[in-house]
């Protein structure tokens, strides 16, 4: 059975699961590992010298957990997807179905043991004000307190993001301000032609 796992990382609000339900629905056969699923209860999560919770960091994810659930997808990806979202649909006949999987989450590239796994990595970017504005708009479960963006979540994104760039070479930049469509279509040609490249092969490895 071939596979393919694609990385739709970024910063908070730059469009992640949106982007990923939309690739989801046009991919047949994919499904999605959301991060945000594995944050820890918030009575294990630690809070700084300013009384800020300290979410905006790998230690604040039950990572470990999160490995399990693409382990799972790895074991028998047709099962996890029968379990989680319904129907398999066979392509055609004679040729091999190619299984996706979409890991989606703010600090994905900056866990090495994921990382490791992905085939083709997106990040989606977008300016401060734009982060800040849609985040403003957003309710998180506990809500962002006063002066959360610029006294943790803001300054957490600069440290995660150098460290990012230290151990990921291979990430394409996404503009998250691109209109929902663009960033769908050109997206999805990418995907596609590595299906189809990788559907072609029958060594079970995505050409480079
Ligand atoms: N391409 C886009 N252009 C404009 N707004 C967008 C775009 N993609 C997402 N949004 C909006 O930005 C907000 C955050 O999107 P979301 O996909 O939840 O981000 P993330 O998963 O990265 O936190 C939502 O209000 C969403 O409707
Ligand atoms: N889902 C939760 O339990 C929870 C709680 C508090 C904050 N958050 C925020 O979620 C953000 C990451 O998710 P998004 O990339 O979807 O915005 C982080 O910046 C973090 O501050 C999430």
């Amino acid at each position: 059975m071939k596979t393919l796992i694609i990385g739709i990382g970024g910063m908070t609000n730059g469009g992640k699961s949106t982007l990923s339900k939309a690739l989801q629905k046009r991919l047949p056969n994919s499904c999605i590992i959301s991060q945000d699923t594995f944050f820890k209860d918030d009575s294990l999560v630690p809070v700084d010298s300013h009384g800020f919770k300290q979410y905006d960091l790998l230690s604040a994810l039950h990572m470990d957990r999160m490995m399990e659930e693409v382990e799972t997808w790895q074991d028998d990806p047709r099962a996890f997807k029968v379990s989680h979202n319904g129907v398999v649909q066979l392509l055609s006949e004679g040729v091999d179905q190619v299984y996706v999987l979409i890991i989606e989450g703010f600090l994905i590239f900056n866990y090495r043991p994921l990382n490791e796994l992905m085939n083709k990595k997106y990040f989606l970017q977008i300016p401060y004000e734009t982060c800040k504005q849609r985040r403003s708009s957003r309710v998180y479960t506990p809500p962002d307190p006063p002066g959360y963006f610029d006294g943790h979540v803001w300054p957490m994104y600069l440290k995660n993001r150098k460290e990012m760039e230290e151990m990921v070479t291979d990430l394409v930049l996404l503009d998250g301000l691109t209109e929902r469509d663009k960033l769908l279509s050109s997206v999805l040609e990418d995907v596609t032609a590595d299906i189809e490249a990788f559907s072609d092969r029958d060594d079970g490895n995505l050409p480079a």
